[in-house]
């Protein structure tokens, strides 16, 4: 911990910094060790949803504690419909259309870190933001980004669309930790949220109790087909939504042969099976790249690539493609095929694929649905 203390206390000239509080340990450790190395915190929370649970109410409450406790300003900025018009109506339409969106990483570029450093500079005089997240930065020419040092709590993924105006200002002191040491640090500093259970990945999930309930609260029942590749009909779904690519448990067909969810058909309301051997993708293409520690690449590239928050990095080659009209007039030119060293079995549209170079996340951007 002193290692850490010492390299926050090297920090740049300016002392003042916000901190994204949710009320969770994470987050509360953050606050504590930076007033622990001389900086002027000021904690600021978003209130992104109303209700009850830890993620709402809970958590105002929880981080407006923690300031008191460390004895720093602390700020509720009210960014309900931000994140209802963001993340809600924009999951509520991906999954509507057959895709299975990602949340977070657009929630941290739309509705937390570009907002939270708009309001701290306007409202606060304050340049600086630092959040909780398991992930580290390097300023070497570009803003770079780096895996957490804990592998399994590391959050990079999920930050992969910060532009590097914002990553320029940010502060992630719990980088180089694992859980277990943030755990065991917030308890000996007897922070009154060390011992808060952890929250699911998502927060919507944790709110309406799992993501099927909070999909069904927003989408109707639209029953329909699960069909074979070949449109052979073998049973009844209640709903696309439910169903995501690569998924084989719980479809509730019977077939000869395990099943796998090969698409997910918005306008013919289907959901498409394949057995195992007709499951799996060589390539897929991303569209809406942030290039992050790297400039945008000219020609071919080798990665290491995650298609999902927690599988694994596979190896694959990223060829640039050429911009289009339509992505360049949306200000995201950039597009690449990736071509899979082995064949993989989640590849979602709507998702995000990741490139990493070992330790360094290089870029990111969605997959798109088949042309
Ligand atoms: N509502 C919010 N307002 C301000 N900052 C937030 C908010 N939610 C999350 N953050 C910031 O983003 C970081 C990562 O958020 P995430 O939702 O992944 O929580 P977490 O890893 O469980 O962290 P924590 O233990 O702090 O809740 C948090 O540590 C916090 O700094």
């Amino acid at each position: 911990m002193a290692e850490v203390l010492g390299r926050l206390g090297d920090g740049p000239g300016e002392r003042r910094v916000a901190v994204g509080l949710s009320g969770g340990v994470d987050s509360s450790l953050t606050a504590a060790l930076l007033v622990a190395a001389g900086w002027q915190v000021e904690g600021l929370t978003l209130w992104l949803m109303s209700g009850k649970g830890s993620c709402c109410a809970e958590g105002l409450v929880d981080a407006a504690g923690i300031c008191d406790q460390l004895g720093v300003p602390h700020h509720v900025v009210d960014s309900r419909a931000r994140f209802q018009e963001q993340i809600v109506d924009f999951l509520v339409e991906g999954y509507g259309d057959g895709l299975t969106p990602l949340p977070c990483s657009r929630c941290n570029r739309a509705v937390k870190f570009g907002p939270m450093l708009a309001w701290a500079e306007a409202e606060r005089g304050i340049g600086r933001l630092a959040t909780g997240h398991y992930a580290r930065l390097r300023h070497d020419g570009r803003h770079q980004l780096l895996r957490g040092l804990d592998s399994h709590k590391d959050q990079s993924y999920f930050l992969y669309d910060l532009p590097q105006s914002v990553l320029g200002r940010l502060v992630f002191p719990l980088g180089e930790l694992t859980k277990e040491a943030t755990r065991a640090e917030a308890a000996r500093l007897g922070l009154r949220t060390a011992a808060k259970p952890e929250s699911q990945d998502l927060c919507l999930a944790d709110h309406h109790g799992s993501m099927r309930a909070f999909l069904d609260a927003y989408l109707a029942p639209r029953q329909g087909e699960i069909v074979l590749v070949d449109g052979t009909v073998l049973g009844q779904h209640d709903g696309i939504e439910h169903f995501t690519i690569g998924q084989r448990k719980g479809l509730g067909v019977a077939w000869s042969e395990p099943l796998h969810v090969v698409r997910l058909d918005g306008a013919m309301n289907q959901v498409v099976v394949a057995p195992r051997r007709e499951a799996t993708r060589q390539s897929c293409v991303v569209g809406a790249i942030n290039w992050v520690s790297i400039a945008p690449p000219s020609e071919p590239i080798e990665v290491e690539v995650q298609v999902r928050y927690r599988s694994l990095p596979e190896r694959a080659l990223l060829t640039p493609l050429p911009e289009t009209a339509a992505d360049h007039a949306a200000g995201r030119p950039h597009r690449a095929r990736l071509d899979f060293a082995e064949p993989q079995f989640s590849v979602a549209p709507g998702q995000a694929a990741v490139a990493y170079g070992g330790e360094v996340l290089l870029g990111g951007g969605l997959i798109q649905a088949d042309a």
